[in-house]
């Protein structure tokens, strides 16, 4: 991927988003307004044009999987409808390289808002950590808006084109077994950083979209690591 025409973006980006889900919500303005059990959903009320762009944090530990599974089911086509229940279409514009993908998605219309649509590269990548020389236990995945010469620029406008910026991050936890036993997945621990900021594109009501984001952020989030952790648990543990 590394010929590719975006390959800076994509490294950049996902670089300033690694760095972004690493901080804390401890500093300042950032507001929890859901937990579920392990999951803690934070949010911070922020307007651009008049439009809301509140950007999420959402942080969650899921025992029995590893960040590399983690990733690798939100990253992969081949399982977005399974767990994404508020798309119509997907499309994959573009194999960049196996790790890094063009999608193109049109999600379900939220009333009175008009339908929109999402146009965004997608990367996955194994981030050592410079903190832990030899923690290679963390997994990210970055969606971010792009633009496409096989998307129309507008979708003639029958959707509104949404700005967003996601990144998934995940780290694996191992508590290695006292007997020196071989490692099960009892003894996984994921610890996931989900951070998005997506702007409408255009005019939304902002009570609407507050309210669609609190009620669809905690079903995503958990529907989505139930979904892989079902799809993990009776297969042979991938790091
Ligand atoms: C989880 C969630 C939060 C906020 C809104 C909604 C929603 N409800 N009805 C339509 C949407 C909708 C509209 C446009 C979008 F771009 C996305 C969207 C959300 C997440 C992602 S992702 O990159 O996190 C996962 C890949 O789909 C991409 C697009 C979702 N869903």
């Amino acid at each position: 991927a590394q010929s590719h025409v975006l390959w800076p973006e994509i490294d950049r980006i996902t670089a300033e988003q690694l760095h972004y889900a690493r901080q804390g919500v401890g500093e300042g303005v950032w507001e929890l307004f859901a937990e579920d059990g392990e999951m803690r959903m934070y949010k911070r009320e922020e307007e651009v044009n008049g439009l809301v762009v509140d950007p999420l944090k959402a942080v969650h530990t899921v025992k029995g999987v590893t960040g590399f599974e983690m990733c690798h089911y939100f990253f992969s086509p081949d399982y977005r409808l399974d767990w994404e229940t508020t798309i119509e279409q997907m499309k994959v514009l573009e194999k960049v390289s196996d790790d890094t993908m063009i999608f193109l998605q049109i999600h379900k219309r939220v009333w009175p808002a008009s339908q929109r649509d999402a146009l965004f590269w997608s990367h996955l990548r194994q981030v050592p950590d410079s903190r832990d020389p030899d923690a290679q236990n963390i997994w990210i995945v970055c969606n971010h808006s792009t633009e496409h010469h096989s998307a129309p620029e507008k979708s003639n406008g029958k959707y509104i084109r949404v700005f967003l910026t996601v990144a998934l991050v995940c780290q694996t936890m191992i508590e290695p077994p006292k007997n020196g036993a071989q490692i099960t997945r009892d003894d996984l621990t994921c610890k996931i950083t989900y951070c998005s900021v997506v702007n409408p594109g255009g005019w939304a009501p902002a009570s609407v979209l507050r309210a669609v984001y609190k009620r669809e952020y905690p079903k995503f989030l958990k529907k989505f690591t139930h979904y892989v952790y079902d799809q993990c648990k009776n297969k042979p543990i991938r790091f």
